[in-house]
């Protein structure tokens, strides 16, 4: 090892993706060592402490002292720029000099790192057919007992998808799923991708278009940093931090796998938070794919690029209340007060009630859910001694063709377009129709009650009619050659503007065409005006919408995550077992899917457990709960059809002293004690423990739905689907464990899944 006239003054050091998930698995005064190292050698890594040295045979790795025992690794990137990938036992270093391997991947054009020692030891096992086939002295016979996984690809292949170098031989060594599995944990990231696709029989030219393709456009094509020579270029490129004080390392070792969403950006990832966008985009996925990570990402880059302000040009919202707190708080997390000053994060409803008060401040009245309209459509129907329409048509037909379109009066019903309503109305019915929605609206107005719906309409006009006369200021201004969206309102001398300059939204796919009417008019036209990240396979409110159709063009800005960050392999597949034979649509009148969709996580697999009464299964729940003891019970949920089980389950676990709270409106992730809630609360959340208990038939999907199969097919497809797609939403809230539960028959969604083992 060569000693060096090292720098003196101050560097910059970032980490690489995988280094902290090593050293967080050190003996914690190492870590604290580390800790100190990293704000040591940041101030001077020249410090004769560190006794920085050049590695021997290896051009840019060098060692520094992290105390007597261990040395951390270091690239270094060109003048005082290192980057930390490895921090190791000294004795484990000088033995395995030439096992260390790092250099620029020529697809990625991302610096990686591999210790071939680690890998074949820890990872495939010391002795492992494959570990031994790569020791040259193997016998012959040895390396022909199992057929290597990658038999049918070449070096040159795996390199041309990406795969590290290094690993190539031994990932054509390797003969078994745990071998693969264990490699995929150990590797760099795209590396994994790459090979758990095609051991998953993904053809070659897909996992090249799908898995290589994206990530090698960041790069600037396959061959960029080929050259390897700008180590700098290679570093933004990679998945790696610049540690920029003492909390950042210590964040991301200590929030463990938490905070690693804060820094590790998947390339994809990255390049969607930081473009330019013509106009409104759209991020697509499946579950855990980090879609919501990409949105706090965004809200995070777009506030980056404001000119200095007191405003809130940003406008970040969802669904529901709890989806806005949670994001609060990641985006503190994420950006600190002054990203989270700028932002105005609000969810949807609280929006528009908020637009239509402004507009009538005196107004008090109550807003009742979908749930709630559908009860006063029942009670009213009661009252009236009944009708041929049931309530459940009416409360639809009220919110998708009166509400949705926008009648106002009788003579406009008789004319609008039913399009997409399954059950065709006569004139006659509709004259009946027609007065029993009048009814219904008087009877909201006497009770001092108001739908969402109704409120989200009638913000979505006040908004159009703000932005008619914006425009048409815009207009006037522009011909006189004045300024841009600033405008004196008539009358008032108040300024009238566009109430935001940036719209982002998470969980896209249940917001209704009002909302998005909403939306649309409270931002200009303008580059990166909306951003929204959903997935149709989640949706579970009735509310499928054509975007383009509400005036937000997405076409040519729709991008698609498929790389799941939450569920295991074994999870997946189950979830998706539950959709099979379901078509699903991409929010803008074309279909969507799942294609691609994978994960590098591997655990158990869900077990689905069926028992003869309600009440044994909920004996099962308890067990289930009582042998995950070793799980914080904060991480561990159970999910039911109803409300009623949902008490039921709290009962049962609290009677047995196990901690339980049922989640609702307002009590959400900080609930304590094992969280028990009815699916729909469970949107957007995760646990690493999860059990969907109550999945029989007759719960899931309700008996009701039935019904419609005779009446209104398409009505009836629409049902199957929500109720499908909120056993879906419920599967893959879970990390490491899912457990699956019904007594009778069980759920015919758990059909396709006949062939996972079903224990009794
Ligand atoms: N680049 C990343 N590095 C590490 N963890 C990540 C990354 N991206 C996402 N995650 C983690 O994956 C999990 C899922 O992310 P997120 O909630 O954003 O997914 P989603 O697509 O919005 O999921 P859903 O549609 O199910 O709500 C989270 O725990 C998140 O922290």
């Amino acid at each position: 090892m060569t000693s060096t006239g090292a720098p003196t003054a101050g560097a910059t050091l970032r980490l690489l993706d995988k280094a902290d998930k090593e050293i967080v698995k050190l003996d914690r005064t190492i870590v604290g060592a580390v800790y100190k190292f990293q704000h040591e050698f940041r101030k001077n890594p020249g410090a004769p402490g560190f006794d920085l040295k050049q590695l021997k045979g290896h051009e840019r790795l060098w060692s520094a002292r992290v105390n007597r025992e261990y040395r951390a690794l270091l690239v270094n990137l060109g003048g005082n720029d290192w980057l930390l990938v490895s921090v190791k036992h000294r004795g484990h270093v000088h033995r395995n000099l030439d096992r260390l391997a790092y250099g620029i991947n020529q697809v990625t054009g991302a610096i990686e790192y591999v210790d071939l020692q680690v890998v074949e030891d820890d990872v495939l096992g010391g002795d492992s057919p494959a570990a031994r086939a790569d020791a040259a002295t193997a016998p012959a016979s040895d390396r022909a007992l199992e057929a290597p996984l990658f038999a049918g690809y070449t070096a040159e292949q795996l390199a041309d998808l990406g795969v590290a170098e290094p690993l190539i031989p031994i990932a054509l060594k390797l003969t078994t799923d745990d071998e693969l599995l264990g490699l995929a944990e150990y590797a760099p990231r795209h590396t994994g991708e790459v090979l758990l696709r095609l051991r998953d029989g993904v053809p070659y030219q897909q996992v090249m278009d799908e898995v290589t393709a994206p990530v090698a456009d960041v790069a600037g094509g396959p061959s960029a940093g080929a050259g390897g020579e700008d180590w700098r270029a290679a570093a933004d490129r990679s998945q790696a931090v610049v540690i920029t004080d003492d909390e950042s390392l210590r964040s991301i070792i200590e929030e463990g796998d938490f905070g690693r969403w804060k820094v590790f950006l998947h390339p994809t990832q990255e390049r969607l938070v930081r473009k330019r966008y013509s106009g409104p985009a759209r991020v697509g996925g499946g579950p855990g794919t980090g879609k919501t990570i990409v949105a706090l990402h965004r809200v995070k880059h777009l506030v980056d690029q404001l000119p200095p302000g007191h405003n809130k040009p940003v406008l970040f919202t969802t669904f529901n209340k709890n989806l806005a707190a949670d994001l609060r708080s990641r985006l503190l997390s994420l950006g600190g007060p002054e990203t989270l000053d700028r932002v105005d994060i609000v969810h949807v409803d609280q929006l528009a009630t908020r637009v239509v008060s402004e507009a009538d401040p005196g107004n008090a009245k109550r807003r009742i859910d979908d749930a709630q309209a559908l009860r006063e459509w029942r009670q009213l129907l009661v009252e009236a001694g009944g009708s041929r329409w049931d309530a459940e048509f009416l409360c639809d037909e009220w919110n998708q063709v009166i509400l949705g379109q926008a009648v106002a009066s009788r003579a406009d019903y008789f004319k609008v377009r039913r399009a997409g309503r399954g059950r065709s109305v006569t004139r006659p019915d509709r004259a009946e129709i027609w007065q029993l929605a009048e009814r219904f609206t008087q009877r909201l107005d006497v009770k001092g009650l108001e739908t969402h719906r109704q409120v989200a309409e009638r913000a979505a006009q006040l908004e159009l009619i703000r932005q008619e006369r914006i425009e048409a200021r815009r207009r006037q201004e522009e011909e006189r050659g004045g300024p841009g969206n600033i405008h004196a309102e008539s009358g008032t001398g108040a300024w009238l503007r566009y109430r935001y300059r940036h719209i982002v939204v998470d969980e896209a796919q249940d917001l209704s065409a009002a909302h998005w009417k909403m939306l649309r008019a409270m931002v200009p036209r303008e580059p990166d005006d909306i951003f929204l990240v959903g997935d149709t396979h989640q949706r579970i409110y009735d509310n499928q919408v054509t975007l383009g159709s509400l005036g937000i063009n997405i076409r040519g800005r729709s991008a698609r995550l498929t790389l799941s960050y939450r569920t295991t392999r074994e999870i997946l597949g189950t979830a998706i077992g539950i959709l099979e034979g379901t078509d699903f649509d991409d929010l803008d009148g074309g279909t969507d899917d799942l294609a691609g969709y994978r994960s590098v996580l591997h655990g158990g697999r869900p077990s689905l457990r069926s028992a003869n009464t309600w009440d044994n299964e909920l004996d099962l729940v308890l067990d289930q709960v009582r042998a995950w003891h070793d799980v914080p019970r904060e991480s561990v949920a159970v999910c039911v059809p109803t409300n009623e089980k949902a008490d039921e389950v709290v009962a049962r676990l609290s009677r047995h002293g196990i901690m339980a709270t049922k989640i609702t409106g307002d009590v959400a992730r900080r609930a304590e004690g094992v969280h028990v809630g009815t699916m729909y609360r469970f949107k957007g959340l995760e646990y690493r423990c999860m059990i969907i208990a109550g999945v029989s038939e007759g719960l899931v999907p309700r008996a009701a739905v039935d019904v419609w199969e005779r009446t209104d097919k398409l009505r009836h497809r629409r049902e199957l689907q929500r109720a499908r797609s909120l056993l879906f939403v419920a599967a893959t809230r879970a990390r490491d464990a899912l457990t699956i539960t019904w007594n009778g028959r069980p759920s015919r969604f758990l059909r396709p899944l006949a062939g996972t083992t079903f224990d009794r």
